[in-house]
């Protein structure tokens, strides 16, 4: 058999990466702008990758199968496994409840009914693929990732080929100091880049840790590239005076596709670019949705049976559909609070995993981060100060972009 390619694993880790933070970002980042936001989401990516590396250098003692729960269960013990685990099933929720209210108000306007009975219609439409099967989820996506690749394409390209660089660099308003707004962008990014669930499959998908190290790196980059065109393709086509209504209005995809829409004039643009967001929207609260199903299956031990499958799809989209109903509160903020809470297991336990297993055994073999502590401690700093960002942020303590 030929072993996997390195590509095909960045390809996996870049789509997990792709998702709810990519469409948070330019709402997040129109307070800091392009330089800023691009030095941030930079930032964020090279320590993401680093956290991922170091829960693969800790997983290097342990057999191929074992995953994230249990190892996390074997050296931090139970108390911080339960915490890893709870800040693991949050993130889901809360990406499902920012998934739902957006997908109201984008199909309550294309629909034109009411934006809460659209949520709920979507939720019954889009979860009965997860409560179908794993295979309907995967046949599902082939067909939204199609999608979203041609009208990101062309929609992309519209706005890049209309680029305005006075717009992009906001030379017109040179006066105000960006740099503070860059602290609000990171628990955003932070989400974008959250991929460490993944990185156990990763490694047992190439019995090797500096391949599967490779194809980590790799599927960050791509992820990093994909942003940092949207973002320069958005703040170059909409200038930072008009992000008021979208951040008034939460920073939903929805006020940003119509800001969008009224400077750009040519309609398949417009189309691509409401094709696009559609679907992302749908693939990710699909690919969210079936993540915490499973999780959620064993942990209530509920059984593969449609009487057992439909009790864990209640479980699984009732409550962030209620939340959504009853308490909605925001797209970015949602996602940052993902990223806050994200932090858990994506940063800190990570780090935590591998210093204590070098502890454990001084004598290191195989695949080691660069760095030294220097490199855990740093991960430790980033993802617990990302986390206050957030806090402050919702405090009203860090300054907010308000257009
Ligand atoms: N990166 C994903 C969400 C995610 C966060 C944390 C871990 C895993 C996934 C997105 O932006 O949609």
């Amino acid at each position: 058999m030929s072993k996997p390619s390195t590509l095909g694993g960045a390809c996996i880790i870049a789509s997990v990466c792709v998702g709810a933070g990519m469409l948070g970002l330019p709402s997040a980042g129109a307070g800091a702008w392009t330089l800023w936001t691009v030095l941030a989401i930079s930032v964020t990516m090279v320590m993401m990758t680093l956290s991922g590396w170091l829960l693969l250098e800790a997983l290097k003692h342990y057999d191929f199968k074992v995953s994230f729960n249990t190892i996390t269960k074997d050296v931090l013990k139970s108390k911080v496994n339960a915490i890893n685990n709870l800040s693991l099933y949050f993130v889901g929720g809360i990406l499902l409840y920012a998934y739902i209210s957006s997908s109201g108000m984008i199909f309550g306007g294309i629909f034109d009914i009411n934006a809460k009975l659209a949520s709920v219609l979507f939720v019954i439409a889009s979860s009965v693929f997860v409560l179908h099967s794993t295979r309907a989820v995967d046949r599902i996506s082939v067909l939204l990732i199609i999608f979203m690749a041609i009208s990101f394409i062309i929609g992309i390209s519209g706005l890049a080929t209309n680029i305005q660089l006075p717009t992009l660099l906001d030379s017109i308003d040179s006066q105000t100091s960006l740099s503070p707004y860059a602290l609000a962008i990171l628990p955003v990014a932070l989400t974008s880049f959250g991929y460490h669930h993944s990185v156990s499959t990763m490694r047992d998908y190439y019995r090797d840790e500096n391949r599967a190290k490779n194809a980590i790196l790799g599927g960050t980059l791509i992820a990093l590239t994909f942003y940092v065109i949207w973002v320069v393709c958005i703040f170059g086509n909409l200038p930072r005076t008009q992000f008021g209504p979208i951040v008034a209005a939460g920073g939903s995809v929805d006020a940003l596709m119509t800001a969008l829409g009224s400077v750009v004039s040519s309609n398949s643009v417009k189309q691509a670019l409401n094709i696009f967001s559609i679907a992302a929207v749908v693939s990710s609260f699909i690919g969210v949705g079936l993540g915490v199903f499973d999780y959620l299956a064993d942990f209530f031990g509920f059984e593969d049976t449609k009487q057992g499958r439909f009790k864990t799809w209640a479980v699984t989209f009732i409550p962030p559909l209620v939340f959504s109903l009853f308490a909605p509160f925001g797209f970015v903020a949602a996602i940052g609070l993902a990223g806050a809470a994200a932090t858990i297991w994506t940063c800190i336990i990570p780090a935590l995993l591998a210093k204590k297993l070098r502890q454990r055994q001084p004598e290191q073999q195989g695949f080691v981060v660069p760095g030294g502590n220097v490199t855990i401690y740093a991960v430790i700093i980033f993802g617990v100060l990302t986390a206050c960002f957030h806090l402050l942020a919702m405090a009203d303590v860090l300054p907010i972009f308000q257009g």
